[in-house]
This record gives C-alpha cells, structure tokens and sequence, in this order.
C-alpha cells in the first residue's frame, strides 16, 4: 500500500440507539491504512456494536460513518451459527465463501496454517481451528481492512500468542489495516498500534502505553489492569520498533 497515512474508515460523532438504550454514544474513530487499531471495554460495552456500525451492518442512530470508495473489508464475526446437519468440509466451506480462484484459496490456508483442516468437517473443529478458518475466509476478500471481533476467543494461551503473531506477519506482508476487539489485554497491548477503551462513549485512546496509564482505563479495568501493565512492561521496547505512532 503506497500511503500508509491514507484514512480508510471514520466515525463522526456516532450513535446508535436500541429500545430506548443508547448502546454506542458520540464515537470518534479512524483507521488509517495499514495499523492496527484494537476495541477493549468490558462486556455489553458496545463493542461488536460499533464494529456493526463500522462495517454498515447496522445504521447509526445519529453521526456519520465515510469509508474510502472501494473499500475491501473482511469480517471475522464473534459467533458463527454452522447448521450442525449439513456436513461441509473446510475447504468446501471456504470456497463457497469466498468465490475465489483454487490458487488462492491454496495461498490462503497455507497463510493460516489450516492445509491440514481442508477435509474436515467444520462442524467438528475446535475453537482454535474454528478461529484460523474464519480468520482465511476474511482474508480471501482481500481485504484493506480486517474487523476481527474477538479473533482469539477459545484458542488456549500458546495459541493466542501465535494467533497475535500470524496478525501482526499479516499486516506486514499484506498492508491491511486490523480493526479487532479483544479481551486479552496483555497480548493485545503488545500486538497493536492504537487502543480505544469503549464503554458505550471511547473512555480513553492512545498507544498502548498511555491507555494502560489512563485513569479510565484503570477504573474499568481495576486488578486486571494493574496484572496487564506487569505483562505489557516487558513488550514495550519491542512494540515501539514496529509502531506506527
Ligand atoms: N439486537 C439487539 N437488541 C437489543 N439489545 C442489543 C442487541 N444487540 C446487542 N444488544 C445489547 O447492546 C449492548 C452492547 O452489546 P455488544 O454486543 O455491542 O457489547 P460488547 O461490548 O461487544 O460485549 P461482549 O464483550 O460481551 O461481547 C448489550 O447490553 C447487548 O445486550
């Protein structure tokens, strides 16, 4: 991607209201090409609704959302629902997914390292593979933007550390921009550029350093902030190599 500064996605003053409850409150939030931006906020604070939101999958309620004519996203959701009696292999999965060319469907799970899963029934996956499976089919729109909403969710730790890796190799190799929501907070500290802290309104954003230095942050978060700062210390030099700012 030639302009790494070029604005992909922003949200003026978004909000989006549902049964008289405001879910997401006047957000401010811009992706540029090729960064990683990461969404953490407790439960229920709006999260996937405001990637909803972003993705045009939902309408908001006041404020506007500009995305960059042309824009290719893939979407890895939080939950899937997979018709238990309809066997579909993964590959079979992906390539109705993806209506793409077999040599990149081929480049694709090699990316992801699921060459091994292409036969297996998707309904018998793991969490883990699930994951890796849902993370090629984003990819197979060849995406300036991945929204990936809690990519790690039921991969065990050592899976998560990889997981983060394979983002970050991602980003570097292809140029997309990662728009992603998590609750790993010391991995994700490490493996992004820019945090915003969501609770229905942005609570605080920055880099990572100056989240978890944030008040806000710390009263939401309260011990596990405090157990977060102790892991993301020892990352920070390495982060700040690859920063973009
Ligand atoms: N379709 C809907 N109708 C009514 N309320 C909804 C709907 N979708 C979400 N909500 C409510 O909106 C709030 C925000 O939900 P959302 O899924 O965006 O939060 P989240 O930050 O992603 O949460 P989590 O971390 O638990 O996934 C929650 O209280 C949820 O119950």
């Amino acid at each position: 991607m030639a302009d790494n500064r070029r604005t992909l996605l922003e949200l003026r003053q978004v909000s989006y209201a549902r049964q008289g409850r405001m879910l997401v409150e006047g957000v401010d939030l811009r992706i540029t090409a090729g960064e990683i931006l990461t969404l953490i906020g407790p439960n229920g604070a709006g999260k996937t609704t405001l990637l909803k939101l972003a993705l045009g999958l939902l309408p908001p309620t006041a404020g506007r959302i500009d995305r960059l004519p042309g824009l290719s996203i893939g979407y890895m959701p939080q939950r899937l629902h997979i018709d238990p009696s309809f066997p579909l292999s993964v590959k079979r999965f992906l390539h109705l997914a993806g209506h793409c060319h077999p040599r990149q469907l081929a480049t694709t799970m090699a990316e992801t390292g699921i060459e091994p899963l292409a036969g297996r029934a998707i309904q018998n996956l793991s969490g883990g593979e699930l994951q890796r499976v849902l993370l090629a089919r984003a990819l197979l729109r060849n995406p300036d933007l991945l929204v990936l909403d809690e990519p790690a969710q039921g991969v065990d730790v050592h899976g998560q550390t990889e997981l983060y890796q394979l983002l970050a190799d991602l980003r570097q190799r292809r140029g997309c921009a990662i728009l992603m929501v998590s609750h790993d907070l010391h991995l994700v500290m490490a493996a992004t550029d820019r945090v915003v802290c969501l609770n229905h309104h942005v609570c605080c954003t920055g880099s990572p350093e100056s989240v978890s230095r944030n008040a806000d942050f710390l009263t939401l978060f309260g011990p596990a902030a405090q157990h977060n700062l102790a892991f993301f210390s020892h990352d920070t030099d390495h982060h700040e190599e690859h920063s973009h700012g």
